[in-house]
């Protein structure tokens, strides 16, 4: 599901609250009577069903009038309460382009007022259960149908403690800025995800700083739990940083050995494979001893015990539902044995949504103005490159380029430029010396313009390549998702119900 802001300018403060309605009553309910709603949301002069259509007509609402006429929550809707809570508290003011697609998360680049730049982090656990629960439940006894909410809340609440808590004992990892329900905001790591490197000019040393790393985690009482090449980014300088913590286990879990050596072996695997590397040194979990112990400020950010117990329980549940949710008897026998404890917890604070309510304005119009301008000028310039060959790269170009539909504008036009790789230059560098040396023994000399021109292909050339590389690698959700499988033992039917919440 793709996140589109553009609702967000339209939405009156009763939409919100109307919205947040919804929310609440689906503690209860999957999909919650209107009466229900207008109650809730407590508006005059029967606004609560106006706001429900224009909740509905933006797809933030989800309509169900089998039973009765009820109303749930859509990601969309969630995401926008997210969303409105992060802009009222002014961590974020922008949303731009979708920069990563997890099997669990969606990954935008977002900004604030001083055109700083973030990452936004949806957490969407649970989504194939939730399209696999039946629509003839009305009211929930054991709330299943918000399990989806809850369980993405909890999963973006642990990533966020995991993530304060290393980055506080000066591990490699974003920085943590906020988060609200399923949302984590968060430094942006200006580095690629190791997957896309096909080349280090320092294996070893690198080699070395991840296993170095693991053993630090598990002298801190923590492994990772998913240390491969995907979690890890690294710079130009080779240095990195990790991401990505909601499967983090302690150093004293049943099977934390198992865990250690996993994520070892990934590794080194990986080196062996990418870059012909043999790593024979490497680290046993009895290497590991442990001197600190992070539990406690990871508990101390929100993430209490009570808390990973239900994160467990659920998504264990969650897989099961997966695995029978083909069987029509199994699911709804297995729904009434679902008890979960803590269900006071399970949907936001109700202080926390009405403080959100009074603070958060209609505080988006004034933004369209300067968006326009900059598309004015995009179209503008476009109109100039009119080459074929321009065009092909901007074709093959178009999802890693400036995106041209966003409706918010965003802080620096120049920040999906493709930024060439030292290698590119220096392999155009070479090529330039090779057509010198070539010219100066032929005799014939290049005009300024020709070389002009070569250059230019000779980059386009070079853009092409790459992009095809990324496009191939980044964008081609299928590949990714095996790949990712095969690391961590997904099932089939996990990876192929998440391909197709895409298609
Ligand atoms: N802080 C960040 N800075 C820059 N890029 C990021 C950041 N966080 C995530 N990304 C990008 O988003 C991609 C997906 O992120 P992440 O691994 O956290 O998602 P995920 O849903 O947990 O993935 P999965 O569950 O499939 O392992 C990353 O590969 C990376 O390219």
């Amino acid at each position: 599901m793709k996140l589109d802001p553009k609702a967000l300018r339209y939405l009156s403060k009763d939409d919100f609250r109307t919205l947040v309605a919804v929310e609440m009553g689906m503690k209860n309910h999957e999909f919650v009577p209107v009466s229900l709603i207008c109650n809730i949301a407590n508006l005059k002069f029967g606004g609560g069903k106006k706001a429900i259509q224009n909740l509905h007509k933006f797809k933030l609402l989800f309509h169900d009038a089998r039973k009765y006429d009820g109303y749930k929550l859509t990601y969309l809707g969630y995401d926008f309460l997210a969303l409105k809570t992060l802009v009222s508290r002014d961590v974020i003011s922008y949303v731009g382009n979708q920069i990563g697609v997890g099997k669990e998360s969606d990954i935008y680049v977002v900004a604030n007022d001083n055109n700083e730049e973030f990452v936004l982090k949806l957490h969407r656990l649970g989504r194939t259960s939730f399209k696999t629960i039946k629509n003839n439940r009305d009211y929930l006894k054991h709330r299943k149908s918000a399990s989806w909410l809850y369980l993405s809340r909890l999963s973006a609440l642990k990533e966020y403690a995991y993530m304060k808590a290393l980055y506080d004992n000066g591990f490699p990892v974003p920085q943590p800025i906020d988060y609200n329900r399923h949302c984590i905001v968060m430094s942006r790591v200006r580095g690629y995800p190791m997957t896309q490197i096909m080349e280090l000019r320092h294996p070893s040393k690198v080699y070395s700083d991840l296993m170095n790393l693991i053993v630090r985690l598990a002298s801190y009482g923590l492994i990772h739990g998913d240390f491969n090449e995907f979690n890890i980014l690294i710079n130009d300088e080779e240095e990195l940083t990790l991401i990505d913590f909601p499967q983090m286990v302690s150093t004293s879990h049943l099977n934390a050995e198992m865990y250690f050596d996993r994520d070892v072996q990934c590794i080194r695997t990986y080196f062996e494979k990418r870059f012909n590397f043999i790593g024979e040194k490497y680290p046993k979990f009895s290497d590991a001893v442990k001197q600190y112990d992070l539990d406690v400020q990871v508990n101390a950010s929100g993430f209490t015990r009570e808390f990973e117990k239900d994160f467990e329980t659920l998504n264990q549940e969650q897989n099961e539902l997966d695995f029978s949710s083909d069987d029509d008897n199994n699911d709804s026998d297995s729904e009434d044995e679902e008890e979960v404890e803590g269900q006071e917890k399970e949907i936001v604070d109700e202080k926390e949504i009405n403080n959100d309510q009074d603070k958060e304005q209609e505080s988006s119009q004034e933004e369209d103005e300067d968006e326009e301008d900059e598309d004015q000028e995009e179209e503008s310039s476009s109109e100039e490159e009119k080459e074929e060959n321009v065009e092909q790269v901007e074709e093959q170009f178009k999802d890693l380029a400036v995106n041209k539909n966003r409706e918010y504008k965003f802080s620096k036009d120049n920040d999906f430029k493709v930024v060439l790789r030292k290698e590119y230059m220096d392999e155009m560098a070479q090529l330039d010396g090779e057509r010198i040396q070539n010219n100066d023994t032929d005799g014939t000399k290049e005009t300024p313009e020709e070389m002009r021109k070569r250059k230019e292909e000779e980059k386009k050339k070079m853009i092409e390549q790459k992009v095809k590389r990324q496009l191939g690698k980044t964008i081609g959700g299928r590949p990714k998702a095996s790949v990712r499988n095969s690391v961590k033992n997904r099932s089939k039917k996990e990876i192929s119900s998440h391909i197709s919440s895409y298609s």
